[in-house]
């Protein structure tokens, strides 16, 4: 069936116009003045932006973490995502050391069957390098199109990988032109400074941040900043929260390096105090890297604006608060890392973003989509609205005001980090490849439909017609 969106704003990384989008097959056919199209169902954008769907690079849905799995699977997390904008995740894919890389693709391809409502692709974590992991990297990207790779700087003796390996991973994406992404604290100074803090009684939540301080993720950037440099790699710096982070980012670049950082809306909005609320609620704000001083998170919106830091991932690693969380009651470092941010991601970046004048709507579009399609090989698929395109469309009434709540939000979890917050936007229909997941703000979708994403390598092109891969 034939669509076509009149009367809306259209707005990309580039432009904001008036036009008419023609959308068949899945895609968008023609942008243009007055379209006709007997044919076609009408959709109404008046008062409303029509902006291409959101990508939110970093998702953690089903994932065992801290003794315990994320309260959001495929399906849940992805029909949040859809409310809140989103219209393709990339999910990170964890990796078990000894057993083949494709053996765990395969079980996120068996966690996310007939589930995700919109399309979605994986990042495939490093967590060793040996001879049967090199030979696996280059079957992974050409026959997975898994064209990104995570290596963990922190979390020792359970995720955290060696300098070698974050090392060799970097050589061996140059070779491949993959991606490499890290978690950049340092891990062995985290370890002793916890242990530290329990052994002198110090147990509550806010021990957290404090035995993980800006230093440890500003060391660790650093460091993966000069390693890629010396592997003439590229590197893509995952939620960056601090100064010390943003200032080896930012150095990097400045000598040309190929380094690119995320942050996420709870680094913008929220900060350290909020670890210290009593009763052990503070556990609901424990991830990694933590809350920091609330002077963060201008320098944070300050970096964004200049380029500094690309893109916005949520982080969306959903525990509950009772049963989850509360594993750590008592001892802050068995409280599992992560919180539930994915239905958020896009309105709280335009409410306090867009509506706040820290950035333009066209910066906007390019942090929550346009630049992460780019990154990560969707480029231009995704992340923007062109004829050829697909037809992951957002329409967005920038005047609705509400209120963030765990009582109205469709994460699966039973709090929200962001409660209470006001925002100004939400988003009220949203297609995926033409189809609706959401219309007139209520799910339509159906899980199964969304779809695994084979990606381009890393500075390449996603073209569908012709089916090559072209150098940007
Ligand atoms: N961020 C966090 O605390 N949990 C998810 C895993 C990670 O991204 O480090
Ligand atoms: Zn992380
Ligand atoms: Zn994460």
């Amino acid at each position: 069936m034939k669509k076509m969106i009149k009367n809306g704003t259209i707005v990309t990384a580039a432009d904001t116009y008036r036009a008419d989008i023609l959308i068949e097959n899945e895609k968008v056919k023609i942008i243009g003045d007055e379209i006709r199209d007997d044919e076609a169902e009408m959709i109404d954008a008046e008062g409303c932006y029509v902006f291409p769907g959101g990508i939110d690079p970093h998702t953690h849905m089903e994932m065992p973490f801290g003794g315990t799995v994320t309260k959001d699977d495929f399906e849940t997390g992805t029909i949040a995502a859809a409310h809140g904008g989103t219209t393709t995740i990339i999910d990170f894919c964890l990796t078990e050391k000894g057993k083949p890389l494709k053996s765990s693709i395969q079980k996120w391809h068996q966690k996310s069957k007939d589930k995700a409502v919109i399309d979605f692709a994986y990042h495939l974590q490093i967590s060793e390098i040996n001879e049967d992991v090199l030979k696996e990297i280059p079957l992974v990207i050409e026959e997975e199109g898994v064209t990104s790779f995570k290596v963990f700087m922190a979390y020792k003796n359970v995720l955290q990988a060696d300098d070698e390996t974050l090392f060799r991973t970097l050589i061996t994406a140059k070779k491949h032109d993959a991606l490499v992404m890290v978690h950049a604290e340092n891990g062995d100074v985290i370890d002793y400074l916890t242990k530290k803090a329990l052994e002198e009684g110090n147990t509550e939540p806010i021990y957290h941040a404090l035995t993980r301080p800006p230093e440890v993720e500003g060391e660790a950037t650093g460091r993966a900043a000069k390693l890629t440099a010396l592997a003439d790699s590229q590197l893509y710096v995952v939620h960056v929260t601090c100064k010390e982070a943003v200032e080896q980012i930012a150095e990097a670049r400045k000598k040309g390096l190929r380094v690119w950082g995320e942050t996420c809306p709870q680094y913008l909005v929220l900060d350290q105090s909020y670890m210290e609320k009593p009763d052990f609620e503070g556990g609901k704000y424990v991830w990694s890297p933590p809350l920091r001083d609330k002077s963060n998170q201008e320098i944070l919106w300050n970096a964004l604006k200049r380029g500094e830091l690309q893109t916005i991932g949520s982080d969306h690693c959903a525990f509950d608060f009772y049963g989850q969380k509360e594993l750590g009651k008592g001892d802050f470092t068995k409280i599992p890392n992560g919180g539930p941010f994915v239905e958020d991601r896009f309105s709280v970046l335009f409410s306090e973003g867009v509506k706040k004048s820290r950035i333009s709507l066209n910066e906007f579009v390019n942090m929550v989509s346009t630049q992460a399609a780019k990154l990560f090989g969707l480029f231009p698929q995704k992340g923007t609205l062109a004829p050829g395109s697909d037809a992951d469309i957002v329409l967005f009434d920038p005047n609705i005001e509400r209120t963030i709540s765990q009582k109205t939000h469709h994460m699966n979890v039973d709090y929200s980090a962001l409660e209470g917050m006001k925002v100004t936007g939400q988003p009220i229909t949203v297609l995926s490849r033409g189809e609706y997941v959401v219309k007139d703000r209520q799910f339509v979708g159906s899980p199964g439909y969304g779809k695994f994403l084979k990606r381009a390598r890393y500075g390449m092109q996603r073209i569908e017609k012709p089916e090559s891969m072209l150098r940007n």
